[in-house]
């Protein structure tokens, strides 16, 4: 008898008993593989399809009181279920082979394959997201040598200098006229500012195109408008706020069961947006290479070409490229990269480089607010290398003396780090933290709780920059991932470390900030990266 004949003498109720009986199955056999798993930690009890989901939600989606709560709750080793079996680790010592800088490592990957990421077109690309060893050894090769050459920290300097003057222009016109400040109306979203400060920065860095953020937020703040033509700035800003949301979106893509994404309406509704908006972002950047492919294809060999990081990546391997590479970690590699790499080597940098950095603007801010004492060290540190000079260039010379604002940097994020958690995943059986794990485990590094830990930090709830500035200091091993470690750790650090010194100089050498509430804690959103969301400061020119 075939199935079809078996299936049409059923009636409705036989159907439902039917799915009811294939969901007990599936549920006992959820919980009898839960119960029965290897090394049981203790953790929130996961349900069936969603793991820790409705925990999660319960948390409002944030990363930061998801995991604080159940790090005070079960202590420094825990397991949770999102998207698939998490270990999570607060321990530095336990980190240690995860965090290996050698290529023998076991956990050279953030994340296995997943379905999700390859819906949405990020699975095996660039490098944040790449579980293919081979392409992003290929990769991180070409970014590295793009973001690390002398020439392109020269261009950050030059770019910050240039987009701060732009920042300053309009905040001088917004904020900073008489008028204004006698009616209180000084007060700025410098959450809202340093993220598109950065975004502008990093897109002109990267694709040697302007973007014009900044202007788009200028043009909104009130009546008056910037010179640049309505056209483009719209276009800059629908740009960011699309990465924006690719990058939000992310976070359903890899911990929501596809089944959900698919057939659940909320979840395939935003699920269908955020592939819809994913396409966007490819055609546009796509459109961005072909343009400078074209543009390097018009130059000829012996005239200069510009130092941003798409020219760099697209000339990588071809008769321009000074550092003409044959083989990368033993293989042959010597090819040019495909549209295809580059485009997601440029979505790492914007994704990287951008929020990373102004988020942690924005926290220092709040901090410096809070310690008056560290802001006036910081303050005298920068009259001290600017002799007083309120307009000229930050340098790279200048740079390399603003040891406290280093300091600070380290602090702020210490204590409020940008990036809460690292991620890595095992392809090998290895023992991690006293346990015998399989291969496929999935471990999670929390670095809100290894930064904040007596064991590793003296006083670890104090905010103290000059723990940083006594001779010869350097933290325990492990036990400060700002940019993370091992061969994964962040190619961006040299950049960020640039951007960030040089911003916070430029903005004390000139002005101060008041925080509008002293009263509230800092504001944010807290997924993959925490997010501040808005901080109004009144400012002033420090005069
Ligand atoms: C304050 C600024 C920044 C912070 C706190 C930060 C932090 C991090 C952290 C924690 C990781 C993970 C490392 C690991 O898993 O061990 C990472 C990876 C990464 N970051 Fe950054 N980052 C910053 C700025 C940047 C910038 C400016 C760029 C590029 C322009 C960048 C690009 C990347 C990329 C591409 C990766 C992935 C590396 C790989 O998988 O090989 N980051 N970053």
């Amino acid at each position: 008898m075939s199935f079809h004949k078996i299936f049409s003498g059923l009636g409705i109720n036989d159907f439902l008993s039917f799915i009811g009986v294939l969901l007990i199955i599936y549920i006992t056999q959820y919980y009898y593989k839960y119960f029965t798993r290897v090394n049981p930690l203790p953790g929130p009890l996961p349900f069936p399809f969603v793991g820790n989901l409705p925990q999660f939600m319960l948390y409002k989606v944030s990363t930061r009181e998801f995991f604080g709560a159940y790090q005070k709750k079960y202590g420094d080793l825990y397991e949770v279920y999102l998207g698939a079996r998490r270990i999570i680790l607060s321990r530095a010592e336990d980190t240690d082979k995860l965090l290996m800088p050698s290529t023998k490592s076991h956990y050279m990957t953030r994340l296995p394959y997943m379905q999700g990421l390859e819906e949405i077109g990020m699975m095996g690309k660039g490098l944040i997201l790449n579980h293919n060893l081979k392409s992003w050894r290929f990769n991180r090769q070409f970014f590295t040598q793009a973001i690390l050459s002398p020439k392109f920290s020269q261009e950050a300097i030059v770019m910050t200098n240039k987009m701060f003057l732009e920042m300053e222009d309009y905040w001088d016109r917004l904020y900073l006229k008489e008028e204004v400040i006698k009616k209180n109306k000084n007060v700025l979203d410098v959450a809202s500012w340093l993220s598109r400060f950065t975004n502008d920065v990093i897109v002109a860095l990267t694709t040697g195109e302007r973007s014009y953020t900044m202007a788009g937020y200028f043009n909104d703040q009130g009546e008056e408008k910037t010179d640049h033509p309505p056209a483009i700035v719209e276009d800059s800003e629908r740009f960011v706020k699309s990465l924006r949301s690719h990058f939000d979106s992310l976070i359903m893509f890899m911990f929501v069961n596809p089944f959900i994404r698919h057939y659940i309406p909320f979840f395939k509704g935003k699920s269908d947006e955020s592939l819809r908006n994913a396409k966007f972002l490819y055609d546009k950047v796509d459109s961005i290479i072909k343009r400078r492919r074209e543009k390097i294809e018009n130059t000829p060999l012996d005239k200069p070409l510009p130092h941003d990081m798409l020219t760099s990546v697209i000339t990588a391997n071809t008769p321009r490229d000074i550092n003409y590479t044959k083989t990368v970690g033993g293989e042959s590699m010597d090819r040019p990269m495909t549209d295809l790499e580059i485009r997601h080597i440029m979505f790492d940098t914007f994704i990287g480089g951008t929020d990373t950095t102004a988020n942690l603007i924005s926290f220092i801010v709040y901090y410096l607010a809070h310690y008056p004492d560290v802001k006036r060290k910081v303050v005298e540190e920068i009259d001290r290398v600017f002799q007083d000079d309120k307009t000229r260039p930050i340098t790279e010379k200048d740079l390399n003396q603003f040891k406290y604002i280093d300091a600070v940097i380290k602090e702020v994020d210490r204590v409020f780090p940008v990036s809460n958690m690292l991620q890595r995943y095992g392809t090998a059986p290895d023992e991690i933290a006293g346990y015998k794990w399989p291969s496929g485990t999935m471990f999670q590094v929390n670095a809100i709780s290894i930064h904040k830990s007596k064991d590793y930090w003296e006083d670890p709830e104090t905010f103290n920059p000059d723990r940083w500035m006594v001779e010869g200091f350097e933290p325990k091993k492990n036990s400060f991932i700002m940019f993370g470690g091992g061969l994964r750790v962040c190619p961006g650090r040299k950049l960020a470390m640039i951007e960030l010194v040089a911003l916070m100089a430029l903005i004390y050498r000139k002005y101060d900030f008041d925080l509008v509430n002293m009263e509230a804690p800092l504001q944010v959103k807290s997924g993959i990266i925490s997010a501040c969301t808005q901080l109004l400061v009144k400012v002033k020119s420090r005069n």
